[in-house]
């Protein structure tokens, strides 16, 4: 039973704990590389993939790599299932038959809803939606959960613990996970987006592409570092770069004339009625 007692022990538990991944792509290894930074033992993960391509850097880290799906579960206590989507309802059905009262499954899929996953798994399983991020590949993502039907408080507890080296990791209602998506899951690639327009801007002006790639990556990095760790409010933080007259409020009112806010706001919604429709689109799927 995964009834760990977790009275405030919860890592002495995560030694002994079988980590299963179903699924070898980025996000795996993200979640991997930051469980290993805990308290689990290589020897304690496993990770499927039907091809070995994607397998070689789990096993650089000291994991046991399959090509069986139905090995990992038989292995494991917690399952994450990290493949795309569409392939939730297909895998599942695959190793339904094996999942007991002593698992907790754990889907990082983007859109598929706590329901979805529970009418592919049998009555009364243990399940949990996570939408992770890319960064937990530096153990700085940002994570949010959400419990289902017969996921206690402790199978919370005990994931917090598991996943506290990946980065941020908060729980919270279903309905908010879509909405993390399109803030945090996709938010990187805007970020990305917007580093990369820092360091053209740059070329444009005359830098070498290289210094400039390295220099607009430190400012986000540094940004988001003072960011978080002032616990300012970003406009806080602007006002205290803008000199009156100078040169931040400038690129900020050329930022605003091109609609750089609204377009950002408008980002994140975009992915998150995406990810709702991925959860509609996943729900029909596994009702064939
Ligand atoms: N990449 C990202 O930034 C984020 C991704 N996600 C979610 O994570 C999940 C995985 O995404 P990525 O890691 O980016 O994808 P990926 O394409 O890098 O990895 C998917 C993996 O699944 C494996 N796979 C394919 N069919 C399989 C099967 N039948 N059984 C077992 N393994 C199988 C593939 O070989 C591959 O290793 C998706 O559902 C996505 O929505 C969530 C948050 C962020
Ligand atoms: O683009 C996607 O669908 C996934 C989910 C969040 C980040 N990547």
């Amino acid at each position: 039973c995964h009834c760990y007692a977790l009275s405030g022990k919860a890592s002495d538990m995560d030694s002994q704990l079988k980590i299963g991944f179903i699924g070898a792509g980025n996000m795996a290894f993200g979640i991997a590389k930051g469980i290993l930074a805990g308290n689990v033992l290589p020897v304690n993960v496993r990770v499927s993939a039907p091809s070995s391509r994607n397998l070689g850097r789990f096993q650089e880290l000291g994991i046991a790599v399959t090509h069986s799906n139905v090995e990992v579960v038989s292995g494991s206590d917690v399952v994450f299932v990290a493949v795309k989507p569409h392939l939730v309802s297909p895998v599942l059905n695959e190793i339904s038959l094996h999942v007991t009262d002593r698992h907790i499954i754990v889907s990082v899929a983007a859109g598929v809803t706590l329901t979805t996953l529970e009418e592919l798994l049998p009555e009364n399983s243990v399940v949990i939606r996570l939408m992770p991020n890319l960064p937990c590949m530096v153990q700085e993502g940002a994570l949010l959960f959400s419990r289902g039907t017969h996921a206690k408080q402790e199978d919370g507890a005990l994931l917090h613990s598991l996943l506290h080296r990946c980065g941020l990791v908060e729980e919270g209602p279903e309905a908010w996970i879509d909405i993390h998506t399109g803030l945090s899951g996709s938010g990187v690639a805007f970020v990305y987006l917007f580093a990369e327009a820092l360091a053209d801007g740059a070329v444009k002006m005359g830098m070498p592409s290289a210094l400039a790639h390295s220099i607009a990556s430190q400012t986000v990095l540094g940004a988001g570092r003072l960011l978080r760790e002032s616990e300012k409010h970003p406009a806080q933080l602007r006002s205290e770069v803008c000199t009156p007259g100078g040169t931040t409020i400038y690129g900020l009112h050329t930022l605003e004339q091109g609609g750089v806010r609204a377009a950002t706001m408008s980002a994140v919604e975009s992915a998150t009625v995406r990810a709702r429709e991925l959860g509609q689109k996943s729900a029909a799927a596994s009702r064939k």
